[in-house]
């Protein structure tokens, strides 16, 4: 077993983590246009009428990566789905704005939306067996996507679809093409989402606990590829993640979210070197901890 992994690793990895040479902004460099910008997002629950979400703000630009921490239930999903135009039907954006590419997303209409879902923003989450239909194969599933999303024949779209099972680093892609998605491994069929997810070249992308439920090693590779995916092709991410090593290693910015609120969001660095809410601290204590438990199991405990 390797304790070189991701959430393996001892107590104040997420410290070290950071402390590795990062690739440093051209000093010069205009800012980029960000590709999302979530200011002051509130989200309400409409049978309820109970506020949800209560102020999310941040700006993601191209090839950047930002994570959303906090306790479960703390609304990081919702704004997820929210900045997605896919909010569960009784909640809405009661306040604030969404805007995608340049556009308030509240302007936009649903026929608007299907083109930009994919194109634009995609999202990969936690269960990926249930965005894939069992009783197609899961190239043709791809292939699908790409066919109706950049009208590609069918015999390019398989080609297109091969190609992105490659990209995704699948051992042999043209094998799993032709397989069902209960023949593939939770991190194969995490791979295929993600190959769906990235298939029309999306601007950003919402990695919402994409690889939570996944084995360390497997978790760590499905992570590796997003972030190759960012600076080879500027994909900007959004990270939703329980788990503070994740952020600490893939995110240049962190909100922390608690009850719905953000209790506090900065430059990754500096939050995690330096929390001011109590809320981050508990946060980094809990991961500090439970990082020490794994790397002393089971070798060094027995
Ligand atoms: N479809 C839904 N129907 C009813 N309530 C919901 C729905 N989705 C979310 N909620 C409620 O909204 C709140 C925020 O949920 P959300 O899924 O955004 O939290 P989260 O931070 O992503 O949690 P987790 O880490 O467990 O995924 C929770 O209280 C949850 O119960």
């Amino acid at each position: 077993m390797t304790h070189d992994t991701l959430t393996s690793r001892p107590a104040d990895t997420v410290r070290k983590t950071l402390d590795a040479p990062g690739t440093p902004d051209a000093p010069d460099a205009p800012a980029a246009e960000p590709v999302l910008a979530l200011h002051d997002v509130r989200i309400t629950d409409r049978v309820t009428e109970r506020e949800i979400v209560h102020g999310v703000t941040f700006e993601l630009t191209p090839g950047k990566a930002v994570g959303i921490v906090g306790e479960s239930g703390s609304g990081k999903t919702l704004t997820c789905r929210a900045a997605l135009g896919i909010l569960p039907p009784h909640f809405e954006i009661t306040a604030g704005r969404i805007v995608l590419a340049g556009t308030d997303i509240a302007t936009l209409a649903p026929r608007q939306w299907t083109d930009l879902r994919g194109a634009t923003i995609s999202a990969v989450f936690q269960d990926p067996a249930s965005y894939l239909n069992p009783a197609i194969k899961v190239g043709a599933q791809i292939a699908e996507v790409i066919r109706v999303k950049q009208g590609l024949k069918r015999r390019a779209a398989r080609r297109r679809a091969v190609e992105l099972l490659t990209a995704v680093r699948l051992r042999d892609p043209e094998l799993v093409y032709g397989q069902y998605p209960h023949e593939l491994s939770g991190g194969m069929l995490q791979r295929v989402l993600i190959a769906a997810a990235i298939a029309v070249e999306p601007r950003a992308l919402i990695a919402d606990e994409a690889t939570t439920a996944l084995d360390v090693t497997v978790q760590a590779e499905i992570l590796d590829l997003l972030d190759e995916l960012r600076t080879r092709t500027g994909l900007a991410l959004v990270v939703v993640s329980h788990d503070l090593a994740v952020v600490a290693q893939f995110c240049d910015e962190v909100l922390v979210m608690r009850q719905g609120e953000v209790v506090e969001r900065g430059e990754t660095r500096s939050v995690l070197h330096d929390p001011q809410h109590d809320y981050t601290r508990l946060l980094i204590a809990e991961h500090d901890s439970y990082g020490l438990d794994k790397f002393l199991a089971p070798e060094e405990a027995s």
